[in-house]
């Protein structure tokens, strides 16, 4: 049911604390800590906060500080396992607000880290030093819907993972060639150039209940994701062959969801970040096609390539 007024009604709401910056360290007896750094947007909803929207009344709203209490209570509380997966401890928060919660009929959790890598000297991990590399950024949302409300007694759970900004480069092994040719098309043909990308994709998931969540490999498909990511990228002949961003991004996809059937689709986009030869003939250089080894990095515009790519079966649900 939706609130109204003479001219309005509340079409969706959500509301809760973003930001919500928490490290996590695991202390092992023998002096090995493990880290992760995470921040963390909760959101909740349920049709009975409409009348805070509209009425003035905040009775049931649960405070947006209360929210960021509960993150900090649950990352405490819970066990290592439960919370140094990012999926799992968005799946345990939004859990607890549907669960402790009979008003709240949805509750949606994301969280975006950036990983800290063991330092190592010597060869040899550090038990307890960490260092930022220029790395991508892991982020995942998690939707607990209650499937019976107000009963909490069946919870389902959708969860998008994703990574963003991963930045490679090559400087072969990619061409584009026989384009659409009429009056506006001034690109020669490229039988071989660079390619440079800010990797951006994200895959998704469906369980019927959290027993399921507790059984899913997060680290496992995440890693996968990345390593058929750039493997397809520097090693698939395919992207080769073909070679354009798009034949590379469907190659990606497909070979992610032949790998991992519990993901029902993912998405990528990839930026075509333009790094041209310089016409040095005005100087009787040679630096174009076959001969380029100087070349301009142009920052604006980039090509921009996106794709869902979806499995023609749907992925056993989970
Ligand atoms: O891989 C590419 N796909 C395109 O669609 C395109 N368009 C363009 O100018 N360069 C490229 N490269």
């Amino acid at each position: 049911m939706s609130s109204t007024t003479s001219t309005s009604f509340i079409k969706s709401q959500a509301y809760g604390k973003a930001r919500v910056r928490v490290v996590r360290v695991v202390r092992q007896p023998d002096g090995w800590q493990e880290l992760v750094d995470y921040s963390v947007r909760v959101l909740l909803s349920g049709d009975q906060f409409e009348s805070s929207y509209t009425a003035g009344d905040n009775k049931l709203v649960v405070a947006t500080d209360s929210q960021k209490n509960i993150v900090y209570y649950l990352a405490k509380v819970l066990k290592p396992e439960q919370v140094m997966v990012p999926e799992r401890f968005a799946a345990e928060i939004a859990d607890f607000m549907v669960k402790k919660y009979d008003h709240v009929t949805a509750a949606h959790v994301h969280i975006t880290t950036r990983p800290w890598e063991r330092q190592k000297f010597a060869g040899r991990d550090h038990p307890h030093s960490f260092v930022r590399e220029g790395k991508e950024t892991r982020w995942t949302n998690v939707v607990a819907t209650k499937t019976n409300p107000p009963a909490a007694t069946s919870v389902k759970f959708e969860i998008v993972s994703g990574l963003e900004d991963l930045q490679i480069l090559k400087t072969t092994n990619s061409s584009f060639v026989d384009f659409y040719r009429d009056e506006f098309a001034t690109l020669p043909d490229m039988a071989d150039r660079i390619v440079s990308t800010n990797v951006e994709t994200k895959w998704r998931y469906i369980f019927s209940s959290k027993g399921a969540v507790e059984k899913a490999n997060f680290n496992g498909v995440y890693d996968g994701v990345k390593r058929n990511t750039l493997d397809t990228f520097v090693n698939d002949p395919r992207a080769w062959v073909h070679a354009s961003v798009q034949t590379t991004l469907y190659i990606m996809a497909d070979r992610i969801l032949k790998e991992f059937p519990e993901i029902d689709d993912v998405y990528y986009a990839l930026p075509n970040n333009h790094v041209f030869p310089v016409d040095l003939s005005p100087f009787g250089l040679k630096n174009l096609q076959g001969d380029a080894t100087v070349y301009n990095p142009i920052r604006d515009p980039s090509g921009y390539i996106t794709g869902t790519i979806s499995r023609k079966s749907s992925a056993p649900k989970l």
